[in-house]
């Protein structure tokens, strides 16, 4: 879907090109600093034909040195001027656009901070990472000084032309007249390169979304010796990005000869006639020069126009890609007056819960109900794919109901602020993500200002002080991205310990202890009992072990979506046929326990 969308040829270029020069609002000092710059450099340069034409009539031909050293010296001062103004145009521009670009990225960040996990689930992380990169700066380069050349080199056409006509009216009819052909040429020009910069775009995208897959899956690519087929699916990505950029090559390496050849017409048109002209004393030499330089400077905006038309639709493109995703709506949001969820006591009730993925034909949970009282234990069980990891994703809301609600102490999640809803549940899943940075703001992660001692105290809980202790460094060791340099069984208890420094009133737990050894997993389960009692929070737990349904107050067996049994441990043992049939096939018997 991703693909598709970016393999179109960017309906809405234009606009949204128009819309990224909105961003140069907040840069308007810089934007009209560099305009003016940029307009007295032209003005300088249309100057210098003057220059020259006075040395040629007014000096050269009447013998008056004087005449032709005011001349130069007025070249070298108009030289000095477009110098610095050139400068200053170059250096404004650029800060404009380089202030667009800024703002373009954290505009970016921020939203996709914020979209849904639907949104996440479906979207590929190269494609994201393109569009924040190498299509934030196709329009960088386009917007600001792309924009201030635009308007400077319409403005050199018209007093180019208007000087011409000054010069000679006829002459100017004839040197213009060659201009058609090269208009034409650049349009041809310009409808074949703008599809072709959105296919570059999305082929980028592509290639990138295959390096951070198999960057990132590095391990499984080993072990399942599969380097010569992620090499095979990264080549051939990249064997179509770079035929993509011939094409583009070729599109502009075959047009701009002919633009040249259409340009030189113009100098054959002056020489022939202007010749003509000279020789029946109806121009004067210097006239013919200055004519040709004008007609020189009219050429040069026109190509760049011509430069710049593919590099507007090669922004276009990519603010298009831009826009759509800063446009994507973030499907959980806080209702209009949604308020603060009071400090949670815990108790929970999913009431006649159904759920679908936006896009699922299924429905993946059909009718759930249940109540948790303030401090219980909760387990869910299920067969594989029964809904128990959707299920517990419902809580905070990660994804929204379809029907039924998700009540906390008797709140809708959907009529509480996300913040204060998520400030009060805990939440450990199946991937103990850890950020590069110390262990010690990687337990602080919900609450940077928390102090050392509060640290020690999440991870002392978590029973991953021993180890921590254990590191030269401590608290300060520095954990590589995603945790790089700890076991699994550690990536996890840091995990738990950043659940645990939230102090939640609500905590849920995915599969959070499978990845530790069963004594490991007995001192957690020890820990967490600790807590829950002293804390009397909540907890929600997707079992793993017989001792979590055992302690239980709650187990809830799913199937295919639906409660199919409710109860304490005991109750289940001697009604459900299902629960005796998991409980044998999925849980780990705790051997350790007791030890
Ligand atoms: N992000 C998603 N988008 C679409 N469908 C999904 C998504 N996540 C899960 N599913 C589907 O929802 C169903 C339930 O998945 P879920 O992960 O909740 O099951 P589970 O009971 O936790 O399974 P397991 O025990 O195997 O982890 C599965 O059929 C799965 O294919």
């Amino acid at each position: 879907m991703e693909q598709q969308r970016g393999m179109t040829h960017a309906p809405g270029g234009g606009r949204a090109v128009w819309r990224a020069l909105g961003y140069l609002r907040r840069y308007r000092g810089e934007t009209v600093g560099a305009f003016v710059a940029l307009l007295l450099a032209s003005g300088a340069n249309l100057a210098a034909p003057q220059m020259v034409r006075l040395a040629v009539d007014e000096g050269l031909s009447r013998g008056a040195l004087s005449v032709v050293r005011a001349a130069v010296a007025g070249l070298v001062g108009i030289a000095l001027v477009r110098g610095l103004f050139n400068f200053l145009q170059g250096y404004l521009a650029e800060r404009a656009s380089q202030g667009v670009a800024f703002d373009l990225r954290n505009a970016l960040f921020a939203r996709l901070q914020r979209l849904s996990f639907s949104y996440h689930d479906q979207a590929q992380t190269g494609q994201l990472l393109t569009r924040l990169t190498n299509d934030v700066d196709q329009v960088r380069a386009f917007v600001g000084g792309g924009v201030v050349q635009v308007v400077a080199s319409l403005l050199m056409v018209v007093g180019c032309s208007g000087l011409l006509f000054l010069t000679h009216p006829l002459l100017a009819l004839a040197a213009l007249g060659t201009i058609a052909p090269v208009l034409w040429v650049l349009r041809q020009f310009m409808g074949r390169i703008s599809p072709m910069f959105g296919k570059v775009q999305a082929t980028l995208g592509r290639l990138n979304s295959v390096l951070q897959e198999s960057l990132r899956g590095i391990r499984v690519v080993r072990a399942f010796s599969g380097e010569g087929r992620e090499a095979a699916r990264y080549g051939r990505f990249n064997e179509e990005f770079l035929e993509h950029n011939l094409q583009l090559i070729r599109i502009i390496s075959s047009h701009f000869p002919r633009v040249g050849l259409f340009a030189n017409l113009g100098t054959w048109v002056v020489v022939g006639l202007g010749g003509w002209l000279i020789f029946h004393e109806r121009l004067s030499v210097g006239e013919l020069l200055a004519f040709n330089s004008y007609l020189g400077f009219l050429f040069m905006p026109l190509v760049s126009l011509g430069f710049l038309a593919a590099q507007m639709s090669r922004a276009g493109v990519s603010a298009v890609r831009i826009f759509e995703l800063l446009d994507t709506a973030v499907e959980v949001v806080d209702r209009p007056g949604a308020r603060a969820l009071p400090a949670l006591s815990g108790r929970v009730e999913l009431r006649d819960v159904h759920f679908r993925y936006a896009g699922g034909e299924r429905e993946i949970l059909r009718g759930v109900s249940f109540e948790v009282e303030p401090g219980q234990l909760v387990a869910i069980l299920g067969t594989t794919g029964s809904g128990k990891s959707t299920l517990i994703n419902l809580i905070p809301r990660f994804y929204d109901v379809t029907a039924g609600a998700v009540l906390l102490d008797g709140h809708d999640v959907r009529e509480v602020t996300l913040a204060s809803l998520r400030s009060q549940v805990g939440i450990v899943l199946q991937d103990a993500m850890l950020f590069s940075g110390t262990l010690r703001e990687n337990i602080a992660y919900g609450r940077p200002e928390a102090t050392l001692e509060e640290v020690q105290a999440a991870a002392r809980a978590a029973q991953a002080e021993e180890f921590i202790a254990a590191l030269p460094q401590g608290y300060d060791t520095v954990v590589g991205e995603r945790g790089v340099g700890l076991s699994g069984g550690q990536r996890q208890r840091v995990a738990i310990a950043r659940a645990l420094l939230t102090q939640p009133r609500l905590l849920i737990l995915d599969d959070s202890t499978s990845a530790v050894d069963a004594r490991t997993e007995a001192e957690i389960r020890r820990a967490l009992d600790a807590l829950m009692r002293s804390t009397r929070s909540t907890a929600i737990v997707i079992a793993q072990r017989l001792s979590t349904v055992r302690d239980a107050h709650l187990v809830i067996v799913l199937d295919e979506g639906r409660v199919a049994a409710q109860g304490r441990h005991e109750e289940l043992l001697a009604t459900s046929a299902l629960y005796n049939e998991i409980l044998g096939s999925q849980l780990q018997p705790d051997s350790v326990e007791a030890a």
